[in-house]
Parts: C-alpha cells; structure tokens; sequence
C-alpha cells in the first residue's frame, strides 16, 4: 500500500498511524498536486491499495483497514475531518490568512472533545479506534492545543495515544516537527478545506463544506479598499465634545429619544431584566452620543399596582416604603452597572400623577373612553376588591375540586380559572369569603382607534424588531377588543372622573406616561422631546422584551393617537427575546438566577458582565446565561483576544520605543490589514446603528483578533533585533497596533465604559466621535504621542471559582439569601459573632486569591473583611472597657474612628451619584448626610481632646 500525502499534513501522519495499528506495511510518499506526475490526485492524503484502488474517506479507510462496523467510530471520524480539521486550519493559519470565526468554533469543539473523553477513556468507547487516532493526528501540530484551557481529560488522552508504541512507529518516519496546518491548504484539488468557509458545529455538512470553495478573507480585499484604507488613515484633530447640561432636540440634527422599560419595584431586577431593558437601553445610548447625535436617554421605576401591593404585604411594609426601599435598590445596581441615564425617576412622582390625568382627560374628549359594569369579588373585612392574585378557592373545573386554587390557575389540574367561578372563594389576606359585587370600569376603546393605528404600524414597523413586528401582526390580525384601564385599588393613580373617585388606573395605562413625566422631571422643555415643533424630528429608541411589545406598538401608541397633540410616536421598538439561566428561567421565589446584587457579590467587574450579558443578548431567540459561558468568553474575547492584543501593543511600545508612537510607513501589509479592520468597523457601525449590539461586539472582537493576526505574522520582536530597516518596519507596527488599540477602546466604550477608560489612560488619549457616515480608521494618534502605562486589562476566571458560582446560584442560594438577610438585619455585633465573621470572610478572601489574580475581583472582598476586623476591634475594646463606648450609646454619639469611616463612605456615595447623574434632586439628601456626618465627626474629635 501506498500513502501519498503532501510536506507536513497531519492526515498523512494519521493513514501512516492507522496502517500501523492495522500491521500493514505501507509506504509514504510525500508528493506535490502541482506535479504533473500526479494529476490523477485529487486528494492528498491518499490510500492506495495493491489493486491500484483509491480511497480517500477517512470512514472508508478505517473500514478497509479493521474491517468492522462502529458507528460511533464513523460518527467521530466524519467530524474530525468535516469539523475539527477545518477548524484548526482556519485558526492555525497565519497572517491575513487566519478566519476571525475560528476560534469560537474551535474551542466549541475542543470543549466536546473533553466532554467527551471525562466520561470515556477513547472517543467510540472503551476501546481506541481509528477516530482517536484522526483526531490525535489534528491536534499533534499544535504541540496539543498549548493556548487551550480546563482540557485536563484531552491532555490525558492526548499523553496516552501518544506513548503506544504504533505511534511512536508512526512518529519515527513524521516527526512532529514537521507537521503544519497549512499543509491541508494545498491538499484538495478543490482549494483545500483551508478555503472552505468555517461553518458552526452543528450545521456544517460534509458535501457543503467541500462544495463551497471560497477564497481567504485577505484575497477577497479590493483595490478600492486599499484606496480608501490609505486615504482615511490620515490625522484630523478630533472634534472637542462638550455634552450640554440638558440635552434638547435640535431642528435639521438628528435626535434621538432613548428609553429603557420601567422595572417593577416588587423585586430585585435579575440579569434577564437588566439585558431585557436597562442595559440594552445605555450601550446604544453610549453609541448614540458617541456618533454625535443629541442623545436622551430616560429610565425609572415602575411603582403602581398590585405587585407592590402583593410585596408590601409580604414585608409588612407600605406600598410606599416598598417603593421607597427598592427604588433605592434599583438605582443602586444600575449605579453598579454603570448605566448612564440622562434621568432614572419614579412613576409616584407627581409629575406622572398630572401627567396620566392630563392624558385621560384627554383621551375622554376625543371620545375614546367606555364605561361597563364588571363583576369582581369584595372584600368586607379588609374593604377592597379583590385582584385575581388576592383570591383563592376550590377549583370550579370538573373533575379537579383542588382546594388552594388560586384566582387566576388552578396549580392541580393547571387550568385557567376565572376568580368569581372559585367555588368557596377566600381572601388571600384575612382568610374571609368575598362576595360577588359588580363595579363600573372604563375601557379604553381600542376598536375605535384601530383604523388609525394600522395606518401608523404600517409604515413604523420597519424600524421594529422582528419580535415586535410579529406581536403586533399577531394583536391587530385577531382585532383590537376594548381594554379596562381602571382597577378597584388603593395604589395608584386616582381617576379624575365622577363616580371613578376611589378607584386608580391600571398600571399598564399610567407606566408609559413615565418616559413622559421623568423626561419633565430632567427638563421643563420636556415637550420639545415628546411633543416637537415643526422641523425638530426626534426619533424615539424604545428598549423591552417580548413580553413589553403589545403596550408600546399597541396599546399606548393608539391613546397617543387618540389623544391627537402631536406626541413623539415609536420609530424603534427594540424587543429582546427572553434571557434564561442556565436554559431554566429566572425565579426569584425558588433562588433560581443571578440577580442584580448577586452579580456584584461576586467580585467580577461589572464592565465584564456588561459585556457577557450584550455578547448573550436575546436577540432573535431566547438566549442563556452559562457560569461556563462567562467564563469561557471571559477568558478566550477578553483575555486572549482584546486584552492580549491591546496589552502587547502598549508593552511593546513602551519597552522599545521609549513610550512614544514611532513612525509609520505604511506597506500592503499594513493596508490589507486597515481594509479588514475598516470592514469590521463598517459593521459595528451598522450593528450599532439597528441597536444589534451582539452583532457589534462580534466586529469589534474581529478587529482585535485581524491585530492579534497581524502581530503574530510580522512578528516585530524579531524584526527589533534586525537592521535599519528591518527596526523601521517593526515600528510601523508597533504605531500601528497602538492606533488599534486606540479605535478599539472607542469601540469598547458603549458596551465597557470604564475599561475603556482605562484603556484611554494607558494611551494617553481622548475619547473622540464616530464618524457613522464614514466608517474608516484614521490616524489617531501621531508619531511622537507619548503614551501611559499599560497594564493588563481582564483577569482570568478561573474554573473553581466558576464552579463555587455556579453551585451558590443554581437554585439554592434562597436559603443562603434568607440567611444573609436574616444577618444584615441583625449583623454580627459581639466579639464571637465578629470573630466567625471575620473567620469566613478571611476564608472567602484566601479562595478568591487563590483563583485569580485580579485585585478588583478579591479587592471588594477584602475591604469587607478589613472592616469586619474593625468591628471586632471596637467590639473587643468595648467588652473590656465598657464605660466610655455605653456612654456613647447612651448619648446616642459615636467614635471618632465609626465617624471617619462613614464621613469616607458617605463621600463616595456622593461621589458616585454626581458621577452617575446630573440630578440634584437624586444626591442632594445625600450631600446633606455627609455634611451632617462632617460636623459629627468635628464635635467628636473636639469631644475626644
Ligand atoms: N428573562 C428576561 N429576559 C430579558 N428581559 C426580560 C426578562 N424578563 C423580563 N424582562 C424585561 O425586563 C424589563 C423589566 O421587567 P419588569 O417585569 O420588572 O417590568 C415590566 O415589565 C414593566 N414594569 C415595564 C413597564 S414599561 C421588561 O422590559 C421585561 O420585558
């Protein structure tokens, strides 16, 4: 038998393995397609048998050669050579070469490859088989995957394949050495599988993969975007841009109205809720300012209605306190998570109250408003109407008879239930009978408005969501039925009618007049947002997820209409899917999730989970939140790409070139390389622009991953050490990697605010504008910049702390949460409880330590332990002199020292609110406490003297 193979080609290795193991003797000749010797080749490597028969198929071979079935044997070979092999030819070719899809893909499959070998010693089973050795022949180039992480099973399985002694055999005749991925370039009459588009694991087929031949991104680059690529890349002094104090809409620019969905106050928004409106909302924002439009962008919370009643029950709280409290909790997270809102109010404003009652009074003139009596339960001990969540009873379905049937589901036999049809209904809260009372509502009459609203749909919906387009179709094909917009509540909105006055809007009707009211509460211009004069266009951006849909393209829009004065309508609704977690969904009730507070627990920098939850955005279908997900792009985008990338740069300069952006003498290199990245960047200016703010990362990453490419091509450490003009060449790269860096840390801006700030002071540099018309990377920073210090970006997260994640919040942690709450009510306050506080908190400091080497990830962690150690100091000096501090307590003062460290943590707070908002209404209560705690402080030291 004869091996044709090509220099280098692992496959060849693999056929000289597989007859080893088979005990034939076979020869190996190393050939060129190009010789006209072997035009009969299609395909190297190639098996020829003694009969001059020729086989190809790595299946078909394995079957000649063991002469048996294994279907899983075959499955595995077939992916080997249709997914694996193309994959690390596509990521391990160099230069221009290498795909930017690569590497997803690839750690997608080294990922499965482990998988699979933790739960079995070969890859068909418990014996090894031709797919092992396929497999271990793809992966022997890259001295076993040196850049691959957490593959301990692979790498066991990769040590043991090799000590056989077939292939040590096999070795002695093709060293290691010599083996190269871009040997399966020149291996296929076709153009080889390195000319075969990447395609994702799951989809790809063979006959598809080898039918499209396409050539290489770098040949596909045109003279014309050379030229464009030379002409762009030229310096302008970047435009100054001073944000006025209040944003107005301006006529002839262009506009733009940013809102994010109002949360609910009953609860602590989860990662899906943060994706879903807040933080979609604030990266186009960001983008927005940043391409100079004048940019508002309005977000508060969502106080009315029977949820927060239903909580303020649960915690034996007001409404209002309810409000008051998680109002706070809101703003304090999306503080955490950097989200820049122009305002984040509250729907009890009165601004909202005027408002709401404003519109209704409206909307009654124009003739849209019904009124019909409707049957609800009463009742009479606690004096309300009862809400379908406030009833329970005997489920009325036949056959079910469940006796804790709620008013709205029955949870035994899962049907809807109609709460006056509960067969001995109860009051939720007093446990009494209701009684059957029917209530006059008033129903807006959507009927009426329909013929107007379809008018509008059909010529707004093209700047919708597909989601949205889809909801609203589906709302408007079944015909619009008139809806109730009052409720028999307390918490709400009065209803300014006669014989209404006891009752309150429904909360779905008062919570989009809140983009309207809390814009009035950041500007008394409001109207110039919401009701423009002639010639001013504003355009609005509205932020949700499905869920929302139905009240911004439907409900809402038609009382707009109705109303008739002109409002600014929705030109983009921009509806997510839904976020699960884990491929469960979010539940607050059974700890299932990562909450907003939770994400802040554990150490990871909110700029990381800003960018992990935009690169997992639902968008187009529902997407999950994975610990190993975070972590893997965590560490293969952040680290591994951006970070390694910008990090080199930076060092790179500062090392050589005195930290001074050196000449540049720009070759073909160097503008096949600004064509690609100008291409990345005319995407993420798109993306942008349609708010498709996961396609945006993925260009932004591209751009990076085309440098990494670049740099490791040209490889300028060498050419440092060579002549003149070979130094001038590494300088060119240098200069020009720098000025990457600088485009990317504008690009990271929406989605990592304070990354890319820190990236802007490492470069010494400013953030400047995008220019969306013009979407090509210019000269940013000269030759003779100086730049900062560089230091390292991103950490490493590492698997065990992923793991200690994964097992706190996989749907156990509403214990760990109730035993948390229970200690921040009641925190630890003599010595004892301090010092096993200050026990578990050390230990909690030494694991994080021990998983990374971040200091903002364990940082946090040992600040807390610090000042558990200060309690435990003062605790411990208050036990054995208890006189000075009783007397403290007793005239209700405290120490110097508890002073100091609220004065120190009073001012951040402040800190933080001025940096966040430019309210004085939001920090001023703040600045008051602080100014107490200032003169506190003074009477205590003068005391102390
Ligand atoms: N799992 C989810 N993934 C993405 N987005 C989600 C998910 N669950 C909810 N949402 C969206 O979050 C916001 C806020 O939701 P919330 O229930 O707190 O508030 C409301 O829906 C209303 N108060 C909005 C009035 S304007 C929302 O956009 C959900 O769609």
């Amino acid at each position: 038998m004869i091996i044709y193979t090509n220099e280098g080609n692992p496959l060849g290795l693999k056929l000289l393995m597989l007859a080893k193991f088979a005990k034939q003797s076979v020869q190996l000749q190393v050939v060129n397609l190009n010789d006209a010797k072997h035009k009969d080749l299609l395909v190297l490597p190639t098996l020829e048998l003694d009969n001059g028969q020729r086989l190809f198929s790595s299946v078909a071979i394995a079957k000649y050669l063991f002469d048996e079935e294994d279907q899983l044997r075959d499955e595995w070979l077939e992916w080997s050579t249709t997914l694996l092999a193309p994959a690390l030819a596509h990521h391990m070719a160099v230069g221009h070469r290498a795909d930017p899809n690569a590497l997803p893909v690839l750690n997608a499959l080294v990922k499965k490859l482990d998988d699979r070998l933790k739960s079995s010693p070969y890859l068909a089973g418990n014996k090894l088989t031709a797919a092992d050795i396929s497999v271990w022949s793809l992966l022997a180039p890259d001295g076993t995957l040196k850049g691959a992480q957490n593959v301990d099973s692979l790498r066991d399985w990769y040590g043991k394949v090799k000590a056989l002694p077939e292939v040590q055999a096999a070795l002695a005749e093709q060293p290691l050495k010599d083996l190269s991925f871009n040997a399966l370039q020149n291996a296929n009459r076709y153009g080889g599988l390195y000319h075969v588009p990447l395609k994702l694991p799951n989809t790809a087929d063979t006959g598809k993969l080898l039918a499209e031949a396409a050539s290489t991104l770098a040949d596909t680059i045109t003279d014309e975007e050379i030229n464009a690529a030379r002409a762009a890349f030229t310096y302008t002094e970047p435009k100054k841009y001073n944000e006025p104090r209040t944003v107005l809409p301006k006529a002839g620019e262009r506009n733009v109205l940013v809102t994010s969905a109002l949360p609910y106050v009953n609860n602590v928004p989860h990662l899906g809720n943060i994706i879903g409106c807040v933080l979609s909302s604030d990266i186009f924002a960001r983008y927005s300012r940043c391409a100079g439009y004048n940019t508002l962008f309005i977000s508060g919370t969502d106080e009315y209605g029977t949820a927060t009643e239903n909580k303020a029950l649960a915690e034996n709280m007001t409404p209002r306190e309810i409000c008051d409290k998680y109002f706070e909790l809101h703003n304090g997270i999306y503080r955490w998570f950097g989200i820049g809102f122009d305002y984040f109010g509250r729907t009890t404003a009165q601004e909202q109250t005027d408002i709401v009652q404003e519109a209704f009074h409206d909307v009654y003139k124009a003739g849209f408003i019904l009124k019909e009596s409707v049957e609800q339960l009463l009742c009479q001990k606690c004096d309300r109407f009862l809400a379908d969540r406030f009833v329970e009873g005997t489920c009325p379905h036949p056959g079910c008879g469940y006796e804790d049937a709620r008013g709205d589901q029955c949870d035994k036999c899962g049907k809807l239930v109609n709460a006056t049809e509960l067969i001995r209904p109860r009051c939720k809260v007093c446990n009494t009978a209701p009684v059957l009372r029917s209530s006059d509502q008033l129903f807006i009459d959507l009927p009426k408005a329909e013929p107007q609203l379809r008018e509008w749909v059909d010529h707004a919906e093209n700047g919708w969501t597909n989601n949205a387009r889809v909801i609203t179709r589906a709302w408007l094909r079944e015909g619009l039925k008139p809806r109730c917009i009052t409720r028999d509540l307390k918490w709400g909105i009065p209803v300014p009618h006669k014989g209404f006055e006891n009752k309150v809007f429904y909360v779905w009707f008062d919570a989009p007049f809140g983009y309207v009211s809390m814009t009035k509460r950041y500007t008394k211009d409001y109207q110039q947002w919401w009701q423009p004069a002639k010639g001013t266009e504003v355009e609005l951006f509205q932020f949700m997820a499905k869920d929302n849909v139905p009240f911004h393209s439907v409900v809402w829009p038609s009382v707009l209409l109705a109303i008739n004065k002109g409002h600014t309508l929705v030109a983009h609704i921009m509806a997510t899917e839904y976020l699960n977690y884990e491929d469960g969904k979010f539940s607050k009730s059974r700890g299932i999730g990562v909450f907003g507070n939770d994400a802040q627990d554990t150490g990871i920098p909110a700029d990381v989970w800003r960018f992990y939850l935009a690169s997992a955005r639902p968008e187009g279908q529902d997407s999950s939140f994975s610990w190993n997900d975070l972590a893997a792009r965590n560490n293969s985008e952040l680290l591994n790409n951006l970070g390694n990338f910008v990090n080199r740069a930076l060092v790179f300069c500062e090392k050589n070139f005195n930290s001074t952006v050196p000449e540049i003498a720009l070759t073909q290199d160097e503008l096949i390389l600004l064509a690609l990245v100008n291409r990345e960047l005319r995407g993420y200016i798109n993306s942008l622009e349609k708010a498709k703010l996961r396609d945006g990362i993925r260009h932004l990453m591209s751009i990076s991953r085309h440098g990494n490419g670049y740099m490791q091509t040209q490889q300028p450490w060498l050419l440092l050490k060579g002549n003149a003009e070979q130094k001038a060449r590494a300088a060119t790269i240098i200069g020009l990697c720098v000025n990457l860096a600088c485009l990317l840390a504008n690009l990271l801006y929406p989605y990592m605010p304070s990354t890319a700030r820190t990236l802007f002071a490492q470069l010494n540099a400013q953030h400047t504008r995008l220019n969306a018309d013009k979407p090509l990377a210019t000269l940013l920073l000269r030759t003779g910049h100086k730049i900062g210090k560089p230091a390292p970006l991103f950490a490493k997260l590492e698997q065990a702390f992923i793991d200690e994640l994964k097992g706190k919040y996989g749907g156990t942690q509403t214990q760990a949460k109730e035993e948390n709450t229970s200690s921040a009510t009641s925190q630890p306050t003599n010595v004892a409880e301090l010092e096993k506080a200050v026990q578990a908190q050390g230990e909690k400091v030494r694991q994080l330590k021990a998983s990374t080497k971040d200091k903002a990830v364990w940082q946090p962690e040992v600040a807390k332990l610090l000042d558990l150690k200060k309690q435990l100091e003062a605790a411990q000096k208050t036990t054995t002199a208890p006189f000075p501090s009783d007397n403290a307590k007793q005239n209700g003062t405290r120490s110097v020292q508890e002073l100091e460290a609220a004065v120190q943590a009073q001012g951040n707070k402040v800190r933080q609110l001025k940096g966040s908002t430019k309210d004085k209404a939001v920090w001023q209560p703040e600045v008051n406490i602080l100014l107490d705690l200032k003169k506190q402080l003074e009477a205590a030291k003068k005391a102390a003297k």
